[in-house]
C-alpha cells in the first residue's frame, strides 16, 4: 500500500519488501530469542544452498535457490533434511504473502533469525534470486555419519575449502536437534561450541535420531543433553582443520567475521551475483554479545580436551 510505501526506510525501494518481511518474521516467526526457529532457519540456508554440485552440472540443482521449499515433496526424502520440516512449513505461506522468490526467502530467514542470536555477526543479503526449475538432487546435503573426508570432497565440489566448512560450522553454536544441542551455549553464537566438541567424553545420548551419529567417544557434557557429533569432531581433528577449529576458542571477533564471510559466500552459492541487488539495510542489527569468554563447562577441565593442533591451548577459565 502506499502508506507502507512512506514509511519503507529502504534507501532502494525494491528493499521495502524485506524490511516488511523482517518485521512479520520477527513477530510470528523468530518471537524467541536465538529459539528452535531462528536455529532451524540456519541450517536451511545451508541444506539449500549445497544443494550444488559443480561436478553435477546445471541440472542437479542451482545451490541458493529455495528449491528445499519450492519441491520439498522431493528434498525432504534426504535424511539430512530430517531437522527442516517444520521451518519449512512455517515459512512457505510467506512466498505468496510477499511474493519473493523462494531462494531469496530462505537467505533472507536465515539472516533474520541469526540475528536474533547473541554474539552474531549482521549478514549481507542480496535480493532477486529466480525461482529454481529443479529438486536438487538428493545425497548432497552431508551427514553425520560421512567420513570427513567425503565431507571435504562434497564441500569442495560445491566450492567451498576445509577452512570456509570450520567457518560455516560456527552455526553449530546455536543449533538443536529434538532435545538437545551442540554446544553449552545454544541460544548464543559463541565459541563455545569450538570447545565442547573438543571435550572427550563417554556416554551417548539416548534416543538420538538416525541422522545424528555421535562421535566414537561420546560426548562428556551428555547428561547435559549435549551431543558430539561425529562429523564435527572429525573435523576437529583433521589435520586440514584441527588448527582452524581450536584457534576459534575465545576469538569471537574472528569467528563472527569469518562466519559472516563464508555465510554470504553460502548465500548466493550457484547464484549470479551481478543479477542480484544489495538489500542487507533489511536485515535488522544483531542482538550484542552478552555472554562471556568461552570456558570449561562444570566438570571438565583441559585434561578432558581431545587436542590435535600442535600450538598452546589457549588457557581458560
Ligand atoms: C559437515 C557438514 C554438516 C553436517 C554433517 C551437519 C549435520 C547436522 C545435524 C545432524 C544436525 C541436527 C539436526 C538434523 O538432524 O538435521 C544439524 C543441525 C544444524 N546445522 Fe548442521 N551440519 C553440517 C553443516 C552445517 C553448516 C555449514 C551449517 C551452517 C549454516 C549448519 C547449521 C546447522 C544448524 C543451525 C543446525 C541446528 C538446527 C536446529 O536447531 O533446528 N550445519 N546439522
Ligand atoms: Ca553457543
Amino acid at each position: 500500500s502506499s502508506l507502507k510505501r512512506v514509511a519503507c526506510p529502504a534507501s532502494n525501494i525494491e528493499c521495502c519488501v524485506f524490511f516488511d518481511l523482517a518485521n512479520t518474521l520477527k513477530q510470528t516467526v523468530f518471537t524467541d530469542q536465538c529459539g528452535t526457529n531462528a536455529q532451524s532457519a540456519i541450517q536451511l540456508t545451508f541444506n539449500d544452498a549445497i544443494g550444488f554440485s559443480m561436478s553435477g552440472g546445471p541440472s542437479e540443482g542451482t545451490g541458493a535457490d529455495g528449491s528445499i521449499i519450492v519441491f520439498s515433496e522431493t528434498e525432504l526424502q534426504d535424511p539430512a533434511n530430517s531437522g527442516v520440516t517444520d521451518i519449512i512449513q512455517t515459512l512457505t505461506p510467506l512466498l505468496q504473502q510477499f511474493n519473493i522468490s523462494a531462494g531469496d526467502l530462505v537467505q533472507f530467514a536465515g539472516a533474520v533469525g541469526l540475528s536474533t542470536c547473541p554474539g552474531s555477526p549482521k549478514l549481507q543479503f542480496l535480493a532477486g534470486r529466480p525461482n529454481p526449475t529443479v529438486p536438487a538432487a538428493l545425497g548432497l546435503i552431508p551427514l553425520s555419519s560421512d567420513d570427513v573426508n567425503t565431507i571435504f570432497a562434497r564441500l569442495a565440489d560445491a566450492g567451498f575449502s576445509p577452512t570456509e566448512l570450520v567457518q560455516l560450522l560456527s552455526a553449530h553454536s546455536t543449533a538443536h536437534v529434538d532435545s538437545f544441542t551442540f554446544d553449552t551455549t545454544p541460544t548464543i553464537f559463541d565459541t563455545q561450541f569450538f570447545l565442547d566438541v573438543l571435550l572427550k567424553g563417554n556416554a551417548t545420548i539416548p534416543g538420538a535420531r538416525p541422522s545424528v551419529a555421535q562421535a566414537p567417544e561420546p560426548s562428556i557434557l551428555a547428561q547435559e543433553d549435549v551431543v558430539r557429533l561425529q562429523s564435527d569432531f572429525a573435523i576437529s581433528q583433521d589435520s586440514q582443520t584441527a588448527c582452524i577449529w581450536q584457534n576459534m576458542i575465545n576469538n569471537q571477533q574472528l569467528m563472527m567475521n569469518s562466519f559472516a564471510n563464508a555465510q554470504f559466500k553460502l548465500s548466493i552459492t550457484g547464484q549470479d551475483q551481478s543479477q542480484l541487488i544489495d538489500c542487507s539495510e533489511a536485515v535488522p542489527t544483531s542482538t550484542p554479545f552478552v555472554g562471556t569468554s568461552a570456558s570449561f563447562p562444570p566438570g571438565t577441565s583441559v585434561q578432558d580436551v581431545q587436542q590435535a593442533c600442535s600450538s598452546p591451548f589457549p588457557k581458560l577459565e
